[in-house]
């Protein structure tokens, strides 16, 4: 293994850590990960200590080098140190603790086959077991390892969760709530526990809390052996991760990026060039159809709204216009979300409106929705999951736009969106449109990131590419269609997808236990109107197009051309190719007199079916 050169503030303690003596004083040992060393930059994984059939899977998942977290949380997690990892969004956090906890496993497996798992991982929302199961399992199968993974979570049934934990897992990933059941019930069993845990996961670290799993994990920690090794993963610092640290960990190496002491620099990813366009809420729909319809940001695109009406509001006024959405939100049964995820991150469709309703920590809190429901509860209003987390944490690949349609309500709630895109090496771009009445936010928004007159990502700067013109242009017709998605419209229509989805939920069940690889199965950006979109509609005719919008709108595709097909697989090496001179966000004004380069190309009418 090659030399590792941190930057330990603590070097003298960390020769003292011993993980069987808990009961020496805590002392923080803070790394800062590639601080001015240039050769960190240029480390493999396999410098890293990484076993070569991890390499392998990885390189086949076009994954060649480390990304910072992963260059120093590896190694000292392979040392067997509790680490504490603060990184941003989309930094590589879930490999950094996965790669090196299979690894382990691998060492120990089959000879250690006990009757308890050696790993949990435990994460705030069923989104998110998904995920890192997926990611886990994915990883094993190219390895051709031996290892058992299980998720675990508080929708299963007793007897469903009997046979997963019967088959004696190597890992569980699962929710704090559904291990204490699993604890309670006798299901686990804490002697085996004490025996066999060696490492405990905590993904999202700063949001358990939050989620309203104190008690669960406080309940947890006493199964915890004090040899077991102990993680913690968060994308913000926050007082709830302070306290989780000190709640389960021993003497951790508390790891963060170069640029961390200031929270804006801690948290947004710098390949995220952010933007705002200012106009009346009731302005939104036609500023939203401009930027969509004339192709001003590029595909695919996460839409956030605030509310689940709002979202099929949008999706019905979309499909008037022949762009095609899928709506993503907690009422949906979880088959459908995985679904619809699935079908997104492959390409499937383009454009995703999501809701991250906020649930306060008392719907968390809410002992119901990891209890069987009871039946008598029929005529009660919808529920929403209270462990669906369709922001914090998921990964949607190769979002190259977050859009919000309606501002968040909290400026990490923005943080956490914005994530969505610029995820490892890629880059993105956010805009938010933001109307006066959500000026407050947007200020606490921009004084969290810190205001610049630098061009520099942190900074939300106007959106450069729609000019007056061509939202004027599209003023009528979206006007037009937007008083006829009436409150009755939106309402059926949020109701037939909820039943199109329920009825479909069971079909995906027992379709993907048979075909876990097909997704084709059922779309989920059918159109939901009852009237059929009208054709002179989905075409934007030639004389509504101003030449500034083309040009606009013809350097944004270049862009994607230049960047490869976004939807099949990550882009190697295209960071540093798409420098900011080429970048039309940055060198493109909408509102300027720039001439366009092609003055005496034809001019076109759009014929576009944003569909698929
Ligand atoms: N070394 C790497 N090189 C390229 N891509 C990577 C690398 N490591 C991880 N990725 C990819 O980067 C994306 C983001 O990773 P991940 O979900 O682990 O981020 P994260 O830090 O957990 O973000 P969040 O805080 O939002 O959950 C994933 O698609 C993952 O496959």
């Amino acid at each position: 293994m090659a030399k590792r050169k941190h930057n330990t503030q603590n070097d003298d303690a960390e020769q003292k850590q011993e993980k069987d003596k808990p009961q020496e004083k805590a002392e923080d040992k803070t790394v800062i990960a590639g601080e001015g060393e240039q050769d960190e930059e240029e480390q493999s994984f396999e410098e890293l200590g990484l076993d070569s059939r991890l390499i392998r899977a990885l390189s086949k998942k076009s994954i060649e080098k480390p990304t910072p977290i992963q260059r120093v949380a590896i190694p000292l997690i392979l040392e067997g140190k509790d680490v504490v990892a603060r990184a941003k969004t989309g930094s590589g956090k879930t490999f950094a603790y996965l790669l090196p906890l299979l690894q382990k496993l691998f060492a120990d497996s089959p000879s250690k086959k006990s009757s308890a798992p050696a790993a949990f991982i435990l994460v705030p929302t069923r989104e998110l077991c998904q995920q890192v199961y997926s990611e886990a399992m994915s990883l094993i199968e190219l390895c051709r390892v031996q290892l058992k993974v299980v998720q675990l979570t508080s929708t299963m049934s007793p007897s469903d969760l009997k046979t997963s934990l019967a088959g004696f897992p190597d890992i569980i990933v699962s929710t704090p709530a559904c291990v204490q059941t699993c604890l309670s019930s006798g299901m686990l069993q804490a002697r085996a526990l004490q025996e066999s845990l060696s490492v405990l996961v905590l993904d999202e670290a700063d949001l358990l809390l939050s989620y309203g799993y104190e008690d669960d994990l406080k309940a947890l920690t006493a199964h915890v052996p004090k040899r077991c090794q102990c993680l913690l993963m968060s994308a913000t610092s926050s007082a709830d991760v302070e306290k989780l640290k000190k709640l389960i960990l021993h003497n951790p190496y508390i790891l963060t990026l170069p640029e961390v002491g200031d929270v804006k620099d801690d948290i947004i990813p710098k390949n995220v060039q952010q933007f705002y366009i200012s106009c009346s809420a009731r302005d939104k729909l036609v500023h939203i159809l401009a930027l969509l319809k004339l192709e001003l940001v590029q595909k695919k695109v996460l839409i956030f709204a605030n509310s689940i009406d709002m979202s099929f509001r949008l999706k019905l006024f979309f499909e008037q216009f022949g762009i095609k959405s899928a709506v993503l939100n907690a009422e949906l049964p979880q088959n459908s979300r995985l679904h619809i995820l699935e079908e997104f991150n492959a390409g499937l469709f383009d454009y995703l409106i999501a809701t991250d309703v906020s649930q306060t920590a008392e719907e968390h809190n809410d002992k119901e929705s990891r209890a069987p429901r009871k039946k008598s509860k029929k005529h009660s209003k919808r529920k929403l999951d209270a462990e669906f987390g369709v922001v914090r944490g998921i990964d949607f690949k190769n979002v190259h736009t977050v859009v919000n349609f309606e501002m968040p309500q909290t400026a990490a709630g923005y943080v956490h969106r914005i994530g969505r895109t610029g995820r490892a090496y890629n880059t993105g771009a956010s805009v938010s449109l933001v109307s006066p009445e959500e000026m407050e936010i947007f200020e606490e928004i921009k004084s969290l990131l810190g205001e610049s007159d630098s061009v520099d990502s942190k900074f939300i700067a106007p959106f450069p590419l729609l000019s007056k013109n061509a939202v004027e242009s599209l003023r009528y017709r979206a006007e037009d269609v937007a008083r006829s998605v009436t409150k009755i419209a939106v309402r059926e229509s949020r109701a037939q997808d909820l039943r199109n989805e329920i009825l479909n939920s069971e079909k995906l069940k027992a379709h993907f236990q048979d075909n876990p690889k097909d997704l084709d199965l059922l779309k989920h950006d059918k159109v939901l109107s009852k009237n059929a979109p009208a054709q002179h509609l989905r075409d934007v005719p030639e004389y509504l197009l101003d030449p500034t919008t083309q040009e606009a709108s013809k350097i944004v595709k270049l862009a994607r051309a230049a960047m490869g097909n976004p939807s099949s697989t990550r882009r190697k090496g295209f960071r540093g190719k798409f420098k900011r001179s080429r970048d039309p966000l940055k060198t493109f004004s909408a509102e300027g007199p720039k001439r366009p380069h092609g003055a005496g190309m034809k001019r076109k009418g759009k014929n576009q079916d944003d569909g698929n």
